[in-house]
């Protein structure tokens, strides 16, 4: 499997220009170690989508800066794997066709590792199966396992979860530990979910309310509890903050 790539976030800003320039995101520093899963937790129109954007290569920085494996993000590439909520399995093809979809143009046998990766997300047995006869959650992991065949150095995950009911939401997310522990990529996990933030990632990284910076980076470690208590002040305290602003405009 591929090499977990560290990414590293400098000074980061991004001022949208609209009518009146909007600074959305300012003097973000954030390291993911390379093979680290981390997730990043913060409230509602802090600028985790901004952030996404930037880190996929999809828009560029106001200033500062962005490096995969020290190489800086330049555009979108494949090495960096991206995932979207809105994952999109191709409806025609198999669950093997659409992980084989991943491998075109690879040097590989594509059956032979499509059926790996299958299982490394535990989806062996539906392998003949259409997206439609699967459940939200096994679409989640089919189109993870569709994003692993790119063998990305660094897998971006921006809510991936989201409309999925709690059961499913939680027994996803356990699976996504266990293909970080089998594959060793580097794993970002945007979520504004507190408990989901806690339960998947090792360490979670919390930012404020707009313009969104990293306010601190919780290890998770073994005591569980104690994160989930701790992120769960800093959260309020940043909606506390952003609701303060607002009645104070
Ligand atoms: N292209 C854009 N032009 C102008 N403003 C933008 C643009 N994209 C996002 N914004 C603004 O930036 C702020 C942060 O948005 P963003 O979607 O990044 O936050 P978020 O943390 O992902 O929010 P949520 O958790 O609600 O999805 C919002 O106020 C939004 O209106």
């Amino acid at each position: 499997m591929s090499q977990g790539l560290p990414l590293t976030i400098r000074n980061v800003t991004k001022t949208f220009h609209d009518a009146e320039p909007r600074t959305v995101l300012s003097g973000l520093d954030l390291d993911v170690r390379g093979g680290e899963l981390l997730a990043l937790a913060g409230p509602s129109g802090c600028g985790k989508s901004t952030l996404f954007a930037l880190l996929a290569g999809l828009t560029e920085p106001t200033t500062g800066e962005i490096r995969i494996g020290g190489a800086p993000v330049t555009g979108p590439a494949l090495d960096r794997g991206v995932v979207v909520q809105q994952y999109t399995l191709f409806l025609w093809r198999t669950v093997l066709g659409n992980v084989e979809f991943g491998l075109e143009g690879r040097a590989v046998d594509r059956r032979e590792r499509a059926r790996e990766l299958l299982s490394i997300v535990g989806m062996s047995r539906y392998e003949e199966c259409y997206p439609r006869e699967l459940s939200s959650g096994g679409r989640e992991l089919v189109a993870l396992a569709r994003s692993l065949a790119f063998e990305p150095g660094v897998l971006l995950l921006d809510e991936p979860f989201t409309g999925l009911d709690r059961r499913t939401r939680e027994e996803v997310g356990d699976e996504l530990v266990r293909i970080w522990e089998r594959t060793g990529t580097t794993i970002l996990l945007v979520t504004h979910d507190v408990e989901e933030a806690v339960r998947v990632g090792r360490r979670v990284a919390v930012m404020t309310s707009a313009p969104g910076r990293v306010k601190e980076v919780v290890d998770v470690g073994t005591r569980a509890g104690d994160a989930r208590r701790h992120v769960g002040r800093l959260l309020r305290e940043q909606i506390a903050a952003a609701r303060g602003r607002k009645v104070a405009a």
